[in-house]
């Protein structure tokens, strides 16, 4: 069924919400099968006062995640790599569980504790720690296995961005190349992705970008300048660069079929439940909005920047806003409302 139209009034006084809320700026770009909307509010540098543009780049966080499910799958398609089959076949000696298999890390049923629950559980101190750390993944995986493991492999999904340390590795083995190598020469250069990069460990953002901002846990205290970190801590689950226009056609081209088999597409799409609303695929998020619309893409949370990128099944309409802060809880839902305006038209009187 063909969606309402997007609810672009609704849209904008979400941003000033967002921005009422403690965000300097917030943006949203929305691709309508060959329509477009921009909206904007606000600023990207607080000390400048430079205005937001829908044009300029920022950190995507977890919408990494989807980058590094799709290079995966790719290597499926040619035979390359086996979902079910266990990691250490591809990694040996990397994990204790042989029964954790590619499929149960894509979809964060591995049980692999979170390393980044204790890096971040202080907000500021964390994130200054470790802003201008070089990790390598194999240590980040070895954090987490300081902990026991969440769940029995295959078990209930529990988010854990160790999951997307390991789907790295894999790809890094599996192709003998660097994660920029395989991003560019997969993803970014076959469909033209100016805006889109992977520069790690280096620490500045290229180009024309707005800066992060991370609101610290103190009430009242001033917001930390989070533009500048290798994002080392993340890597291959949350350390792409890349703008609106660029997410908005790289899920099209994903949920098309652009980009994988119709088979591996299908896997990415096996949902397992992971949240009022929500369910999580080969890294992919699948959110239910309230009108009845499903949506797929993923959410980002990196110091200083919180990004939501959807689309509709088929592709054809998507949408990524971008607030340019974060651990703040009233701008991440008032930017998820984003996806009904978006997507589920006006509302009702
Ligand atoms: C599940 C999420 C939201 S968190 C996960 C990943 N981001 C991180 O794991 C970093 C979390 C700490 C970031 C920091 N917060 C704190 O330090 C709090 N003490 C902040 O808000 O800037 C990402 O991106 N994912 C989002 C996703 O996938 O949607």
């Amino acid at each position: 069924a063909a969606l309402p139209a997007p609810d672009t009034s609704g849209l904008l006084r979400l941003l000033s919400t967002a921005r009422s809320q403690g965000a300097p700026g917030a943006m949203a770009r929305i691709d309508d099968d060959g329509s477009l909307y921009r909206a904007t509010v606000g600023m990207a540098d607080r000390s400048t006062g430079r205005v937001l543009s829908t044009a300029d780049r920022f950190r995507i966080g977890s919408v990494t995640k989807v980058m590094s499910a799709t290079v995966l799958l790719q290597l499926a398609d040619e035979g390359r790599l086996k979902l079910d089959a266990p990691v250490v076949e591809y990694l040996p000696g990397l994990l204790p569980d042989q029964r954790i298999t590619v499929r149960h890390v894509l979809s964060h049923r591995s049980g692999l504790y979170d390393y980044t629950n204790d890096m971040f559980a202080r907000t500021v101190d964390g994130f200054e720690a470790v802003r201008t750390k070089t990790f390598t993944l194999r240590r980040l995986v070895g954090l987490s296995l300081k902990h026991p493991r969440t769940t029995e492999p295959g078990g209930a999904y529990r988010y854990s961005n160790t999951n997307f340390v390991v789907a790295g590795m894999l790809i890094r083995k599996l192709t003998g190349r660097s994660l920029a190598t395989e991003y560019r020469e997969r993803i970014i250069e076959p469909l033209g992705l100016r805006d889109t990069f992977y520069v790690h460990p280096g620490t500045t953002i290229p180009g024309r970008h707005t800066r992060g901002y991370l609101t610290p846990d103190e009430a009242g205290a001033p917001p930390v300048d989070a533009t500048e970190q290798t994002v080392s801590w993340a890597q291959s689950a949350g350390a792409v660069i890349s703008s609106t226009r660029d997410l908005n056609t790289f899920l099209t081209a994903l949920l098309s079929g652009r980009l994988t088999s119709a088979g591996s597409l299908a896997e990415m799409r096996r949902w397992v439940p992971a949240g009022t609303g929500q369910a999580y695929g080969l890294g992919l998020r699948r959110r239910d909005l309230s009108c009845g619309v499903s949506v797929y893409g993923h959410t980002g949370a990196v110091q200083g920047y919180y990004t939501y990128a959807f689309a509709s099944s088929d592709g054809r309409r998507s949408l990524t806003a971008l607030a340019n802060t974060s651990n703040n809880a009233e701008v991440m839902n008032t930017m998820l409302r984003t996806l009904d305006a978006a997507f589920c038209g006006k509302r009702a009187a």
